[in-house]
């Protein structure tokens, strides 16, 4: 993969630094902070999602509605499949998610040596919890039982643990690590500690995962302003959904309303995720033997 071009290294940054003072001011609460991680998620995060089909058609040649019809199928199909598996195993279907995750979050240091791939790819998931371990559970509690939860929120932070350890020895022992890579990581560790683990996400997934990806697929999709155009139609048309599903969780259940948008995004973030990673898995192979 190319290297990531450095401006989205001081975006990232500045957004972290944004991000920690206005919350420092503002502490907003859980209510709140789900209600930022709506507006966040749905304009600066569902977009990198929503280029798997611009990306999928420049892939395979769909050949028209037809073939659009049948991915559009197959993507949801498989999405459809891991809600019935969280709906059946709450607590594996957790784990399940927070592995992929990290596998899939740890690609954002492609053009890395592997340890910061790996330590990356766990910090992202395991830094607030090591933290802010009770909140992180509190949230775990509206995904799964508390059985698991607690476990799963106590596991994590003893990973992040072994990631921070990771990337600290790994900095001394060699200077040639200590590049940018080492600079976002450092930056995500400091969002981790500083903000609430819902703000942390917020932070990371729309300022650094979701504009690297999307930087690098409208790079290589030849149509930049159709694949433009159909990420923000299919965006809407997430939120839209995400809104009934949201509406039909608290008509079957009157649960709070941070427990509804936790449920909501992070389930529905969890089902996408599966066919948008074995998706961009196949971008990736493919965009590195054949560059734009
Ligand atoms: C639920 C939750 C977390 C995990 C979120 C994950 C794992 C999101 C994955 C999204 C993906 C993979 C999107 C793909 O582009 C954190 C950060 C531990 C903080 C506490 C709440
Ligand atoms: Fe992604």
């Amino acid at each position: 993969m190319k290297a990531a071009p450095p401006w989205q290294t001081w975006l990232f940054l500045l957004a972290t630094a944004s991000a920690i003072l206005s919350m420092g001011i503002i502490q907003p609460d859980l209510t709140a902070q789900a209600f930022i991680l709506v507006a966040l998620v749905a304009v600066f995060g569902l977009p990198h999602g929503a280029l798997d089909l611009p990306i999928a058609q420049k892939l395979w040649p769909l050949e028209g509605w037809r073939g659009t019809l049948r991915f559009s199928t197959l993507y949801l199909g498989i999405a459809g499949l891991v809600l019935i598996f969280w709906i059946i195993a709450p607590g594996a279907a957790l784990v399940a998610f927070l592995a992929y995750s990290s596998v899939h979050f740890s690609a954002d240091w492609d053009d890395s040596p592997a340890i910061l791939r790996w330590t990356g790819g766990i910090a992202t998931i395991a830094a607030p919890a090591l933290f802010h371990r009770h909140e992180v559970m509190q949230i775990f509690g509206y995904l799964a039982p508390p059985s698991s939860a607690e476990p799963v929120a106590t596991g994590l932070a003893a990973l992040g643990v072994a990631a921070l350890i990771g990337l600290a020895g790994a900095l001394a022992l060699r200077s040639d690590l200590r590049g940018r890579a080492a600079l976002e990581q450092g930056t995500l560790w400091v969002a981790a500690l500083s903000l609430a683990p819902i703000l942390y996400f917020v932070v990371y997934f729309c300022a650094l995962h979701s504009v690297r990806h999307m930087t690098e697929a409208l790079d290589w999709t030849k149509d930049r302003r159709t694949a433009a155009w159909t990420a923000v139609l299919l965006s809407g048309l997430t939120v839209v959904a995400a809104g009934v599903a949201s509406m039909l969780i608290r008509a079957s259940d009157p649960i709070s309303i941070e427990d509804t948008i936790s449920k909501t995004v992070f389930i529905g973030l969890a089902a996408l995720t599966v066919p948008h990673m074995l998706l961009v898995d196949r971008f990736q192979r493919h965009a590195r033997r054949n560059p734009a």
